[in-house]
């Protein structure tokens, strides 16, 4: 079941700036689509308004092609995980996960029923007897999303549901997330802030800017082909370099790359590098690098399985290159260096870098 979002603008006070603006995009029936922006972007508020948490001051919410926006929540039949994990602590799992559908009056026998199917589908059949506060996060939220699916909801809305959970954990629930997903095919919208997360677990992402889309498509699509300089920079964590148009070419220090159609000569430029769009090479293997720009290892810093390498341009611009350490250890360089560097893609945008 798909969701359109038309022309959607919520605004909170009514001199100021809408937390959500003019907002339309789709998610397609049975995939992920994240949304995807930083804070205050207006990320939660799309989604209440998708929920019927919130009403729109204009636009309109299509799950499955109907019209919803004038339905209360109770009728959109939609499932809604939030960050905080809103259990109920006086009451055991089973209690929590039968909750909705007591509230809808479905017969004891059909309740117990299906607690013990959404137990084992969040894989928590041993916990059932359990309260909350004698499990732990990671499993707490499984026990939302057992709720969240107890009502057979049409959609799962999910606000930062791994958000308040320490980095292994979320890894770990982002992979149950896509299994759960596979075994379900709900279509599903996912919030979050976290770029790493969209891309991996969505097939759509909708990035979102002061309550506005700045560009939605497929993961790659984003990563590869932003439209834009604030995705560029918002994805991916790139360098910038800054220069003109010279014969038709972007003019960066002493590198030359490609420049959007509409760029006139002499005008300025900027262009987004990503770390790992640099290819590192030593000055005695110059001649293997078709344009190689020298620059200066200004520090090193080691994370994990690879090395951050921040080099200092000619032009007097900064750019971080990352490298797997195995790589490192062949290239064989410290901090004062002179290395070359052969940037292999970039983003490059008319005008002036500002945000
Ligand atoms: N109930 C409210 N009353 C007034 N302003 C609000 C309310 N809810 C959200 N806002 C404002 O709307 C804007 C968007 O907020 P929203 O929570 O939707 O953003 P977000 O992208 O989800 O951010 P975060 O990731 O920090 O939650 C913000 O400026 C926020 O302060």
């Amino acid at each position: 079941m798909s969701i359109i979002v038309e022309q959607l603008t919520r605004r909170f006070s009514p001199g100021g700036s809408p937390a959500v603006s003019s907002v339309s995009f789709q998610a397609p029936a049975g995939a992920i689509t994240s949304l995807l922006g930083p804070s205050g972007a207006g990320k939660s508020t799309l989604l209440r308004l998708i929920a019927g948490l919130e009403v729109p001051d204009s636009g309109r919410v299509f799950i499955d092609g109907a019209d919803c926006t004038a339905q209360p929540v109770q009728q959109r039949n939609v499932g809604v995980v939030f960050q905080s994990y809103a259990l109920f602590r006086h009451m055991t799992v089973r209690q929590n996960v039968a909750f909705g559908l007591e509230m809808r009056k479905l017969p004891r026998a059909e309740v117990e029923a299906r607690v013990d199917e959404m137990l084992r589908l969040v894989q928590l059949e041993a916990l059932g007897a359990r309260h909350p506060a004698q499990l732990s996060g990671g499993q707490r939220q499984r026990v939302a999303f057992a709720r969240a699916l107890a009502i057979r909801p049409r959609v799962l809305l999910l606000d930062e549901p791994f958000g308040a959970l320490d980095t292994r954990v979320r890894e770990e629930l982002r992979e149950w997330l896509h299994g759960l997903h596979e075994r379900t095919g709900l279509t599903t919208l996912l919030v979050t802030h976290d770029q790493q997360e969209a891309l991996e677990i969505s097939q759509h992402v909708v990035v979102l800017s002061e309550g506005r889309v700045a560009q939605a498509g497929s993961p790659e699509d984003i990563y590869d082909r932003p439209t834009s300089p604030f995705v560029a920079s918002f994805i991916g964590g790139a360098s910038i370099l800054r220069g003109h148009v010279q014969q038709g070419r972007a003019a960066l220090g002493s590198l030359a790359l490609a420049v959007p159609s509409a760029a006139r000569e002499g005008e300025a430029v900027h262009a987004f590098v990503r770390p790992h769009d640099i290819k590192l090479a030593r000055t005695d293997e110059a001649a293997r690098s078709p344009s190689p720009v020298t620059g200066r290892v200004e520090r090193l810093k080691s994370v994990g399985g690879f090395v951050k390498v921040l080099l200092r341009l000619p032009s007097g611009d900064e750019v971080t290159v990352q490298v797997s350490r195995s790589e490192f250890d062949a290239l064989g360089v410290s901090e004062g260096d002179a290395v070359h560097a052969d940037v292999r893609s970039a983003s490059v945008f008319v005008g002036d870098y500002a945000i």
